[in-house]
């Protein structure tokens, strides 16, 4: 990896020229989802149909709408919480405090938007407005993240995340450099992570289904599983919302470009493409099949929640009945390994269970075209980058007990593969 002068870790995502083409691509690769998926060909590899004008992606009411719905989200989050969790030790030995109340807002937010559509809310004319509120998005994070990256000028040093700090202006500003930018105790970044853009992707779906409604009488098969599949994924997120306090995303990574907008805009809008795709594209979906896609989905689902669940009960209570005969490498940090169970059998069980259930997602809408794939792909990238940093921060962490580990567990995500 890359080293720069003075940083304080080693660059990661190409460093600075990565980085910084990444500012383009990211959002250049949104848009053209987003225009492909609407346009009849659908071909994820090739041109987009067309290159919208800024007559057609700026939009006063998107930005209106966008700031609405950050705003009851922001109002969501600052409600009275079920639970106060604390998070991980910081550098200075204190620990902060968030409010878990994530699925509260999910039903809530559900709630609203049923009352909304049933005193005529046209929820069904939102995929017309994809393209502006797209833009809007973009444009909010990228002001977001100038305004964090100016907050964090003034942070003090202890408050910036281990990467955030290269001193090239541009990596730091797409990898964040304060690592819990907050105001009050409103945190931005655990507020970003799970409940704008994770809640908007559930309401887009939403939408798409109440589109298709319209235009074809009822919804599809096909736009039933998608809806339901990545509502219960979502709904996972927030019922065990907590779990994301021990994430790299929250421990580790500062709070910049690459995740205000991760969170904001290509979550929800690339993480509903398999939706806008059956709206454009319906599919013929037989229950069979339907009933062989539900079955991968609860795979996918089963190995995702159970090694979760698995490891987060093992760090949580070591000596809970459901962990305590599993199976551990003692570390020199006085924490422990499990080395059997689902992280026997694989080093992350987790990311192979939530790729199955990415694969679930992508089939309902059929194998005419590679562009419902795209998060499978995607996603198989994001994770085995991600397995990649977190090795090497728990190689930092654990040293010998950690290759011990990897000699015992010799695959990554996948078994006899990867
Ligand atoms: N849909 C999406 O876009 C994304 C989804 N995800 C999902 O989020 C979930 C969380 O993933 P992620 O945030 O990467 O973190 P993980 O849940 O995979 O946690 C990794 C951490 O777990 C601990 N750990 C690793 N191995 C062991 C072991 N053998 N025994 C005990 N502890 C161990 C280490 O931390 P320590 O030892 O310090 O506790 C390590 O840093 C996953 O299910 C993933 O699929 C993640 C990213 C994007
Ligand atoms: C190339 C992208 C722009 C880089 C941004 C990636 C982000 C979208 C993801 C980084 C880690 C994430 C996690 C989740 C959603 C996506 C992001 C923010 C979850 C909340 C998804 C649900 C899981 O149960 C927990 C995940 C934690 C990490």
């Amino acid at each position: 990896m890359a080293q720069l002068e003075g940083s304080q870790a080693p660059l990661e995502f190409g460093g600075p020229l990565g980085t910084a083409a990444m500012l383009v691509l990211l959002p250049a690769t949104m848009f053209h989802l987003l225009l492909v998926a609407r346009s009849g060909p659908a071909r994820l590899l090739g041109p987009p149909p067309y290159l919208p004008g800024l007559e057609e992606l700026w939009s006063p009411r998107a930005l209106l709408l966008l700031f609405a719905w950050l705003g009851l989200q922001a109002v969501l989050y600052l409600l009275p919480a079920r639970k106060v969790a604390e998070g991980l030790e910081l550098k200075d030995k204190s620990r902060l405090r968030y409010p878990i109340n994530g699925f509260q807002a999910l039903v809530l937010t559900t709630l609203l938007m049923g009352l909304g559509v049933t005193a005529g809310l046209p929820l069904g004319a939102l995929p017309e407005m994809f393209l502006p509120l797209a833009f809007a998005t973009t444009l909010t994070s990228f002001i977001f993240s100038l305004l964090l990256y100016v907050k964090a000028l003034v942070a003090p040093a202890s408050a910036l995340a281990p990467g955030g700090s290269s001193g090239n202006p541009v990596y730091d500003f797409f990898l964040g450099r304060e690592l819990n930018p907050r105001i009050g105790s409103f945190d931005f970044k655990y507020f970003c992570e799970l409940r704008p853009g994770l809640i908007g992707w559930v309401l887009i779906n939403l939408a798409l289904l109440v589109r298709e409604a319209e235009l074809r009488g009822s919804p599809s098969l096909a736009m039933w599983l998608v809806n339901g599949f990545q509502l219960l994924y979502v709904g996972d997120a927030l019922w065990y919302e907590e779990a994301v306090l021990t994430t790299m995303d929250i421990t580790h990574d500062g709070f910049g470009f690459m995740l205000a907008f991760g969170d904001l805009a290509w979550v929800p809008f690339t993480y509903s493409l398999q939706a806008q795709f059956l709206l454009y594209h319906p599919q013929p979906l037989g229950w069979p099949m339907a009933l062989f896609i539900c079955l991968i989905q609860a795979v996918g689902y089963y190995i995702f929640r159970g090694a979760n669940s698995q490891k987060n009960t093992f760090r949580k209570n070591p000596s809970d009945p459901s962990v305590a005969g599993l199976e551990t490498i003692p570390t020199a940090t006085g924490r422990q390994l499990l080395v059997s169970g689902w992280w026997g059998m694989v080093r992350h069980p987790n990311y192979l269970g939530d790729i199955i259930m990415a694969l679930a997602w992508s089939l309902p809408c059929g194998v005419s075209h590679l562009l419902p794939y795209f998060y499978v792909l995607y996603f198989t990238v994001l994770l085995v980058h991600r397995e990649a940093r977190d090795e090497q921060q728990c190689l930092r962490k654990y040293g010998r007990a950690w290759r011990e580990y990897c000699k015992r567990v010799p695959y990554r995500i996948m078994p006899y593969v990867y």
